[in-house]
């Protein structure tokens, strides 16, 4: 029962970070809308399971990465509130995962998605 609960706890607490990064974090909200976008494109020209897989990875992978961001600069944060060289690297570092994700998602959607609109040129 105890065990039931923490998982419910966990969950929850989970879903709050989530919540937060998407009402805190402006970037998450650009990522998920042109994810719902990508998506619903990809179901309207009917991706295989392959590359439906392809691309959910790689929104799945940016979103992570947004989020991991944001905990970080979170961290940071807590122990540095003055200017320090090390706190602007980690966040740069941090940033720069997020821009590796998103070249990923971006690469990955060409692959994907030109085939099938090669079709219609
Ligand atoms: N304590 C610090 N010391 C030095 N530079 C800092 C510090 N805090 C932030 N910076 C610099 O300011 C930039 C923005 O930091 P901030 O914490 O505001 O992130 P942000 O604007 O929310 O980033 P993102 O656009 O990724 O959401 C960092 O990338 C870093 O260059």
């Amino acid at each position: 029962m105890r065990g039931r609960r923490s998982f419910r706890e966990s969950f929850q607490n989970a879903a709050a970070g989530f919540r937060y990064c998407l009402a805190t974090q402006r970037n998450m909200k650009v990522h998920l809308a042109a994810a719902v976008l990508v998506l619903l494109l990809s179901v309207g020209i009917g991706l295989s399971r392959l590359e439906f897989a392809l691309v959910f990875f790689a929104i799945g992978l940016v979103l992570v990465a947004e989020m991991l961001n944001t905990a970080v600069e979170k961290t940071v944060d807590i122990y540095v509130d003055t200017y320090h060289p090390g706190a602007r690297l980690a966040k740069h570092i941090a940033a720069g995962a997020v821009l590796v994700a998103a070249a990923n998602a971006a690469i990955t959607g060409l692959i994907v998605f030109l085939p099938h609109f090669r079709v219609l040129w």
